[in-house]
Order: structure tokens, then C-alpha cells, then sequence
């Protein structure tokens, strides 16, 4: 039997990392096969299409580039990874996918939609996430979260760099996104204490996929 493949999306700084590593000890704990991955990135040749995705270079990345990229680490993680785990019958965690295509290429570089579908059909045919966590909370709060964490580790990447009307358009992307497909798409309001939110991503799961 197919495995479930699971996305967790929501803006920079919501607390996606934090939740996913309560999700690898719950899951694993229950002795079922689940591999964990993210995206960009989760093959090593979409490792270095990330770092070229993320890097603050002087050179401009048009944004026909950036969707090119970004599909590509795609075909290449679903080809290596997500494809051979789910035929197995192992289960996905992916730390963002194609909704983030959407909300940050479409939603906030303002990208033609109908040109991300095109890509999402050719690319991953009949492939979609039996289930989607989206992790949303107010963006004072999570800027707030994502600057502390990057003080921590120094570092800024290209998309951190945006400014908040991008990261505006990103949210209510995933928002709307999430209304025209209650059935995929749960929204975990990540605005609460971690132990809250882990409790509302568990019950999702087990209503949705158990
Ligand atoms: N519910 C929470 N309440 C308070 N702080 C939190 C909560 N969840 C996460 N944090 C803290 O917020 C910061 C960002 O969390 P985390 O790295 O998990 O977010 P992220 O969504 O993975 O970020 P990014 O997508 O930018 O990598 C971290 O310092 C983390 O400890
Ligand atoms: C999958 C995907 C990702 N992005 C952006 C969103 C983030 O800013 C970075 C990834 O870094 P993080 O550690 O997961 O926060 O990449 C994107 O623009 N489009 C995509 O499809």
C-alpha cells in the first residue's frame, strides 16, 4: 500500500522546524517507516539548487529562474526520495512544497498562477500531499520569532530579505489556498505555546490519515 505524504507549510519563523521534530518523535514512536525531507532541497543535487535558491550573490535571479529552480529541486526529490518511499509504504514529512510554490512565487513575486499549475501538472502528474499542515500566526509574531532565531544564527537568506508586504501576500495565499481545500489543507493556528500547537497537528493527523 501507497505510503501518506505529508507537507508542512506556513511562513518564515512560524515554528515549522520545531513542530516537525515533535512530529518525527511521535511518528517514529509508533515504529511506522517515515522519512523526513524539506524544499528546496532533500537530494543532494537539490541541496545545491537550495544554496543557489537562498544565496545572497550580486547576481539578479528573474523570477522565471527562481520557479525553474525550484521545480527542478523538485523533479529531483521526487524522482530520489519522495516517489520510492511512498511505494514502499513509508511515510513523507516534507518541511514545504508545491503550496509554497504558490504562496511565494504566486503570491509573493506575483507570479503568473496559471504557469506554477502548468509546472505542478508536468512535474509531479498525479502527485499531491494527502495532507497539508498549514502553520499560521500573525506576522508580527512570526517576524518577531524568525529574527530572534536568525540573531541566534547569524545569518539572513534572500527570502528573509523580502519585505513584509512580500511575506503579507505569502500568508494570505496559504490562507485562501487553505479555504478552497479544507479537505488537504488544515490550518494549526502556531500563534499558541509549542506544546498547543503539537497537540492541534497530532489530532489533524490522526482525524485525517489514521
Ligand atoms: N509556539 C512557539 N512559541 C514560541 N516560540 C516558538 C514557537 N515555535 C517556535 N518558536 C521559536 O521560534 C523560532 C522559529 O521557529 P522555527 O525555526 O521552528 O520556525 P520555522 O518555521 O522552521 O522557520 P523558517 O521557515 O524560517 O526556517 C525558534 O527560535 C523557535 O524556538
Ligand atoms: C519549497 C519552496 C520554498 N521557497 C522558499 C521559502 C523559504 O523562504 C525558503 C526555504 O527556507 P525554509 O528554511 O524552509 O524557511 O524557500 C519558495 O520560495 N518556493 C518554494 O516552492
Amino acid at each position: 500500500m501507497r505510503g501518506k505524504f505529508i507537507t508542512i507549510e506556513g511562513g518564515e519563523g512560524v515554528g515549522k522546524s520545531t513542530q516537525i521534530a515533535f512530529v518525527r518523535e511521535w511518528l517514529l514512536a509508533q515504529g511506522r517507516e517515515t522519512v523526513f525531507t524539506r524544499e528546496p532541497g532533500g537530494t543532494p543535487r537539490a541541496e545545491r539548487l537550495r544554496e543557489l535558491l537562498l544565496e545572497n550573490s550580486g547576481e539578479t535571479m528573474p523570477d522565471e529562474c527562481e520557479l525553474l529552480m525550484v521545480f527542478a529541486a523538485r523533479s529531483t526529490h521526487l524522482a530520489n526520495v519522495i516517489r520510492p518511499a511512498l511505494e514502499r509504504g513509508a511515510w513523507v514529512v516534507c518541511d514545504r512544497f508545491t503550496d509554497a510554490t504558490y504562496a511565494y512565487q504566486g503570491g509573493g513575486r506575483g507570479m503568473d498562477v496559471s504557469q506554477i499549475a502548468t509546472l505542478e501538472q508536468w512535474v509531479q502528474k498525479d502527485l499531491r500531499p494527502d495532507l497539508t499542515l498549514l502553520l499560521d500566526a500573525p506576522l508580527d509574531l512570526t517576524s518577531s520569532r524568525a529574527q530572534h532565531r536568525n540573531t541566534t544564527i547569524g545569518t539572513t537568506d534572500r527570502f528573509e530579505r523580502e519585505q513584509r508586504e512580500f511575506f503579507e501576500r505569502v500568508r494570505s495565499t496559504y490562507r485562501a489556498r487553505a479555504q478552497r481545500e479544507p479537505n488537504r489543507i488544515v490550518v494549526i493556528d502556531a500563534s499558541v505555546e509549542r506544546d498547543q500547537v503539537s497537540a492541534s497537528i497530532r489530532a489533524a493527523i490522526e482525524k485525517h490519515l489514521f
